[in-house]
């Protein structure tokens, strides 16, 4: 099990947990502040308060943050519930139910390849009404590269064509797909695709990516949170 957090024990914290019923615990606190989270963002950039209102809002939610600074893990380690690199990453900005940035995209395999799905916020505009081109960069990034991973060749982007043929409405819920369509030595081929789950037929965006699986020799200094067989570090 890998002990993720580091720093002096805050009387405010719980032990590391160890066994699977408290990690179950653990994601689930992590998921529920993460729903609050992104409600919050999604009301903050909603809002049409008062500016007294927000300095007030400001106040309690500085309030809060200082609650979670006590006890911190460090910058490369892997969240012991997550497992890296094909499976939960609960911080990720794309898939992470623990991350205010994420939608989250839920996603589930195909017979090829991988399926997610999610709806965009205000939090994610870009042109009035629609979805940042960024967002959609991450969102077939992200599953592009959990596909790599889900066919075996977990690997890092190398290069991201993207293509937007229509803008992706917000509030609206959407369909990503990716697929390896095929292989290189340690590169891997995909491409990914948005739509919206009314519209299936209709391409939003393409995507057309190459990961490559680091050299063996770096994904030590690349990672130092792994051990050598790929398994989190920490025992
Ligand atoms: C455990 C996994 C966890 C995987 C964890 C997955 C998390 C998913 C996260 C979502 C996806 C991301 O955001 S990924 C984050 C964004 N991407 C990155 O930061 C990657 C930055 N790039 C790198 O660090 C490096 O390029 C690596 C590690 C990917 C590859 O380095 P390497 O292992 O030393 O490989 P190297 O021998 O140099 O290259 C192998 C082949 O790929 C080609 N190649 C390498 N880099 C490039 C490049 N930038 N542009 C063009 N081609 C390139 C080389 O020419 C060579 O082709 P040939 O001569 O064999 O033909």
């Amino acid at each position: 099990m890998h002990t993720s957090f580091t720093g002096p024990p805050a009387a405010d914290t719980h032990p590391t947990p160890a066994t699977a019923e408290e990690l179950e615990r653990h994601k689930a606190a992590i998921t529920r502040l993460g729903n609050e989270l992104r409600a919050l963002v999604e009301a903050a950039v909603r809002t049409a308060a008062t500016p007294d209102t927000l300095h007030r809002v400001a106040e309690g939610v500085r309030h809060v943050t200082g609650q979670l600074t006590g006890r911190r893990r460090a910058r490369a380690d892997i969240p012991e519930v997550d497992e890296f690199p094909a499976g939960t990453r609960i911080y990720s900005p794309v898939t992470g139910a623990g991350s205010p940035l994420a939608p989250p995209l839920r996603v589930t395999p195909t017979d090829d390849g991988l399926i997610g799905h999610c709806t965009l916020g205000i939090a994610h505009e870009g042109p009035p009404g629609y979805g940042h081109g960024g967002m959609s960069a991450m969102l077939l990034d992200e599953l592009m590269g959990r596909a790599c991973a889900a066919a075996g060749a977990p690997g890092l982007t190398i290069s991201l064509q993207m293509r937007y043929h229509r803008p992706v409405p917000l509030e609206t819920p959407l369909r990503i797909l990716a697929r390896v369509t095929g292989t290189d030595h340690r590169k891997s081929f995909v491409t990914g695709s948005i739509t919206t789950e009314a519209d299936p037929a209709t391409d939003l965006v393409t995507a057309e990516g190459v990961f490559v699986a680091p050299d063996p020799r770096r994904v030590r200094a690349l990672f130092p949170g792994l051990t050598a067989d790929g398994d989190p570090a920490g025992g």
